[in-house]
C-alpha cells in the first residue's frame, strides 16, 4: 500500500518544504488541484524536478479538454493525471491515449459517480480509481466515510478527509494507494503524522509497482 501525499492549500515553497520534511514516508506526490490553478502548471515541473525519483499525481480533475489538459500534465513532469469519473466517454477514453503516448497513468476520481456510472466506468481497466469524499462534504456534511465499491481499476486508491483514526478501516479495505492531504500536511509535526501512517500501512505487505 502506497501513500499518496495530496498538497492543497499552501504556497509552492510551502509545498516543497513539506515534501522535503515527510520525504522518507511517502511514495507519491499529489500536485493538489488547488496548487495548479493558484500557481498553474509549473506547480506540477517544479516538484517533479524537485523530487525526481517520487511519482508525480497531477490532481487536474479533467472534465473536458483532455488531449490539451493531458499534454500539459504530462509534458510537465506529471506521471500520473486525474480526470473525473462523471466526465464523458471520449474525455475519459482520450485521456487513457494521452497516458499511454506519455507511459503515464490516469487515475479516474470517483467523486459524484453513480453506481450505474461506475459501471460504465469498469471498462477503463488500466486506470487507478479513486473513492472521494469531497472536501465540501467534509466540511459541511460531515461526511467522511469512503465507500469503497467494487470496480475493476489496475489500483484501488481512495482519497477525502482520511486520518490516523480512520485508517484501520481503509486498510481493511486492502488498498492499493491511501491519498492522505491534511492530515499530515496540516499536522503540528507533519513528520511525526507521516512516519505513524507509513508505519501503519507497513504492516500491507503487498505494494503494487505502476
Ligand atoms: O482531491 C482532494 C480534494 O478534492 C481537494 O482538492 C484532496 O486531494 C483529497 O481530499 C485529500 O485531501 P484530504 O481530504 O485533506 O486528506
Amino acid at each position: 500500500m502506497m501513500i499518496q501525499l495530496a498538497l492543497d492549500r499552501m504556497n509552492m515553497e510551502e509545498a516543497l518544504e513539506l515534501v522535503r520534511t515527510v520525504e522518507s514516508s511517502i511514495d507519491w506526490i499529489e500536485v493538489g488541484t488547488s496548487l495548479i490553478k493558484e500557481f498553474g502548471i509549473g506547480s506540477i515541473k517544479e516538484m517533479s524536478e524537485s523530487f525526481p525519483d517520487k511519482k508525480i499525481v497531477a490532481d487536474m480533475k479533467t472534465i473536458d479538454n483532455a488531449a490539451y489538459e493531458m499534454d500539459l500534465c504530462f509534458q510537465n513532469g506529471a506521471d500520473i493525471a486525474t480526470v473525473m469519473g462523471v466526465a464523458s466517454d471520449v474525455t475519459i477514453q482520450t485521456c487513457l491515449e494521452k497516458a499511454r503516448e506519455y507511459k503515464g497513468k490516469i487515475m479516474i476520481d470517483l467523486l459524484n459517480v453513480s453506481d450505474s456510472r461506475l459501471e460504465q466506468l469498469q471498462k477503463y481497466d488500466q486506470a487507478i480509481f479513486c473513492e472521494h469524499v469531497s472536501k465540501d462534504s467534509q466540511e459541511n456534511g460531515g461526511h467522511t466515510l469512503i465507500d469503497m465499491r467494487n470496480h475493476a481499476g489496475s489500483m484501488r486508491a481512495a482519497a477525502g478527509g482520511i486520518t490516523l483514526s480512520s485508517l484501520p478501516a481503509m486498510i481493511a479495505n486492502r488498498l492499493d494507494v491511501m491519498i492522505i492531504g491534511s492530515a499530515i500536511t496540516k499536522a503540528k509535526h507533519p513528520a511525526d503524522a507521516a512516519r505513524r501512517f507509513k508505519e501503519a500501512m507497513n504492516m500491507e505487505k503487498d505494494v503494487k509497482q505502476v
